[in-house]
């Protein structure tokens, strides 16, 4: 029985992975559980799946928690809880499916407990990759990809020898704003940049996917997942979004991974690694979908993309600063204080008045995060 502990249990990687729990309760256990500000929906999932330990963002949504829910079950508190949930009890695996640098912290605290990470939680590795991939090394645990794309590519790489490898290419919908020219961006609402043509996500990386930020901070974390360099990475627009990433061999060889945009494939497969289990999900028909198509990236279209990958061939906190200044952009836009077009100008304008440091250590990525998020306000 593998004992799994979810931080983030009440968005849409969380709940999709406690329905894959649920399809296979002879494998898996919970252990702990961890959200934000979602009290009922948390009480709701601890009284089904039990956990030992489960935490909330606030004492007030702790104490509601408290109340509702057995003394079996202890109920922890704030960043503190989190660290705590992740780092003790019994996990095997952690799923970091926390949107935000704030996964950090405590993606560090599982991997030096030990724990295996099933990683959704691209900001991470964004924010800190090294530090990241450097303690999981150290500690002999494995950093297990979620997200699509990088599951993809894990599987396309099962067996390969790496000194074989071109490079690979990320494949990406194009976002709700795909057939649309920069001039059409003007004035667009929030509901239309949350209306995602084939996923359905939570709203920060729903907006991500509009503005091409998702695979930039993807690229990155291919990067940092498969030891590449940027010019072995690359990109292209897959609108139907059934190919979820692929390899091409130094022989020319290319393998790709397709299936239904359906996140509990990614998600079961993070988890049953390296075994395959069943899935009560759809199957893919090509012959249903009779052809599938692919565009040139346009990086004078997709600038933030570009913006990306000139922070991570900068390096060190560049990265840092440009997912903290996106985050803030991105909260600030949803909340109808930007436009949509602004999201870009302020990583544009965060980026130029930044110089990036190398190699940091936790506190000054702490410090690089914490200044981007100030400047990206003050824009
Ligand atoms: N959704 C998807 O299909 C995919 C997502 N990802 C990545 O996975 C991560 C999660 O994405 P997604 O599930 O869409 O996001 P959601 O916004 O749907 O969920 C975010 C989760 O984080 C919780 N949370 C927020 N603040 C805190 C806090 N202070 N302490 C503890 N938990 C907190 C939320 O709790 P609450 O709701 O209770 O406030 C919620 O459970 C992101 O990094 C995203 O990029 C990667 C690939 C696909
Ligand atoms: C499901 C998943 O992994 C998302 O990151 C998805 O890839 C978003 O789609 P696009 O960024 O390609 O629009
Ligand atoms: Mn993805």
């Amino acid at each position: 029985m593998k004992k799994i502990t979810i931080l983030g249990s009440t968005g849409s990687v969380g709940t999709q992975t406690l329905e894959v729990l649920s399809q296979h309760p002879e494998r898996f256990e919970l252990d702990g559980l961890a959200a934000g500000g979602n009290v009922s929906l948390l009480i709701q999932q601890a009284l089904r799946f039990r956990p030992k330990r489960v935490c909330l963002a606030t004492e007030e949504a702790a104490r509601e928690a408290r109340a509702a829910l057995p003394t079996g079950i202890e109920v922890l508190q704030g960043e503190d809880g989190l660290v705590e949930i992740a780092g003790s009890g019994d996990a095997d695996t952690v799923v970091t499916a926390i949107m935000g640098s704030r996964g950090l912290v405590p993606t560090l605290a599982a991997i030096e407990a030990g724990r295996n990470i099933a990683l959704a939680n691209k900001e991470t590795l964004v924010t800190a990759g090294h530090l990241v991939m450097e303690a999981a090394k150290r500690k002999g645990v494995s950093i297990l990809p979620v997200d699509s794309e990088h599951s993809a590519i894990f599987q396309c790489l099962n067996g390969e020898r790496r000194e074989d490898v071109r490079g690979i290419t990320l494949t990406a919908s194009g976002g709700s704003f795909r057939d649309r020219t920069r001039e059409q961006l003007q004035g667009v609402t929030v509901e239309e940049a949350l209306s995602h043509p084939n996923w359905s996500m939570g709203a920060k990386i729903t907006i991500d996917s509009a503005t091409m930020v998702n695979k930039g901070l993807e690229v990155i974390e291919a990067r940092w997942l498969f030891g590449l360099d940027y010019d072995q990475i690359g990109v292209l627009i897959h609108p139907e979004s059934i190919i979820h990433s692929y390899v091409e061999f130094k022989d020319n060889s290319i393998v790709a991974q397709l299936g239904l945009p359906d996140m509990s494939v990614p998600i079961q497969y993070a988890l049953s690694y390296p075994e395959r289990l069943g899935n009560a999900s759809g199957r893919l028909s090509l012959a249903e979908y009779g052809k599938l198509t692919f565009r040139e990236m346009d990086f004078d279209r997709f600038r933030c993309l570009a913006l990306a990958y000139e922070s991570g061939r900068l390096g060190g906190t560049a990265t840092t600063v440009f997912n903290a200044a996106n985050e803030v952009a991105v909260d600030r836009f949803l909340r109808g204080e930007i436009e949509f077009l602004a999201i870009e100008t302020v990583l544009e304008k965060v980026m130029e008045k930044y110089e990036p440091i190398a190699n940091p250590g936790l506190e000054a990525i702490i410090e690089a995060d914490l200044w981007a998020r100030r400047t990206a306000t003050s824009l």
